[in-house]
């Protein structure tokens, strides 16, 4: 377990260097083996040549500061992080499933049942909830950033993620697809804009597409600031009942994690999973 990754001045004479997972912007992922626990790993290499042309030394140091100090099962673990002339290494917890995006393409019409999404939604309420109480926003909820691990979500990324409340904005860039609109109209913005940003991840799991989809940025921007929601015929009405209630404008309005966790559309799943459906019958073994 991990307890043997005491804090170390490691090296990357410390490790065997598997095959590339995945590459971010600023270096490769590669599944990687400490020699002598034989303990998995993904070893995550940014170059700090290409680090400082982007001017995001200091998310790195967010990101690092953050994620080592957090521990919590949908959470993705940092168990350490060394660096050499011209590379910064970060030692992260190997999710086997892979990246959740690309799970999430695979299932029929790109989306997944609803009892499955519940299960996840409900799995992102408490690693949100964990997350708060330790003041951090991580603002960067989609699910690109998430990973899968033998059925458990893992928050991964935290490249964007702040102490709250914040009112500073570093340029956004990527997709609008998941920014809520205090910080599309660059208001001050707290912790309710991962709850914002789990309104929009629930509709994508359940419909395999965000819900203010558009042709460019500004049309993004006006169906965000519209609430332009159109729900597909197969959505559930307790689906939409609950995403309604997480986009809203006014984020004091916005539903709070507890009220997510406990809305029925949850909770009747989440039970679900608890109670293994009955066996089909009695297994005669003998
Ligand atoms: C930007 C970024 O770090 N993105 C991804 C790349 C891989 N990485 C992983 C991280 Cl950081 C941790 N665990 C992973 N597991 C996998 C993976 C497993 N399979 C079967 N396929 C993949 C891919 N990838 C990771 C995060």
């Amino acid at each position: 377990t991990a307890k043997r990754f005491e804090p170390k001045n490691w090296t990357i004479d410390d490790f065997e260097i598997g095959k590339p997972l995945g590459r971010g912007k600023f270096g490769h992922v590669y599944l990687a083996r400490e020699k002598k626990s034989k303990f998995i790993v993904a070893l995550k290499v940014l170059y700090k040549k290409q680090l400082l042309k982007s001017n995001v030394e200091h998310q790195l140091r967010r990101e690092i500061e953050i994620q080592s100090h957090l521990r919590h099962d949908n959470i993705l673990r940092m168990y350490g992080f060394f660096w050499d002339e011209k590379k910064i290494y970060l030692i992260l917890e190997y999710a086997p499933g892979g990246e959740l995006y690309k799970d999430l393409k695979k299932q029929p019409n790109s989306r997944y049942a609803e009892p499955i999404a519940a299960d996840y939604i409900g799995q992102m309420c408490k690693a949100l909830k964990y997350l708060h109480s330790k003041d951090v926003i991580h603002r960067d909820i989609k699910p690109e950033n998430l990973l899968n691990s033998l059925g458990t979500i893992k928050i991964a990324d935290f490249g964007w993620s702040i102490h709250s409340p914040h009112d500073k904005r570093q340029t956004l860039c990527g997709t609008l697809d998941y920014l809520p609109p205090e910080m599309v109209l660059e208001e001050p913005h707290d912790k309710r804009v991962d709850i914002w940003s789990l309104g929009i991840l629930c509709f994508e799991f359940c419909c395999g597409f965000p819900p203010f989809e558009a042709h460019n940025n500004d049309e993004t921007y006006k169906r965000i600031r519209n609430i332009d929601l159109k729900f597909p015929e197969h959505l559930s009405p307790e689906v939409r009942h609950l995403i309604k209630n997480i986009l809203t404008l006014d984020p004091k309005q916005r539903y709070t994690l507890d009220q997510i966790e406990t809305h029925p559309w949850i909770k009747k799943h989440a039970a679900a999973k608890e109670q293994p459906t009955q066996a089909t019958g009695p297994n005669i073994t003998q």
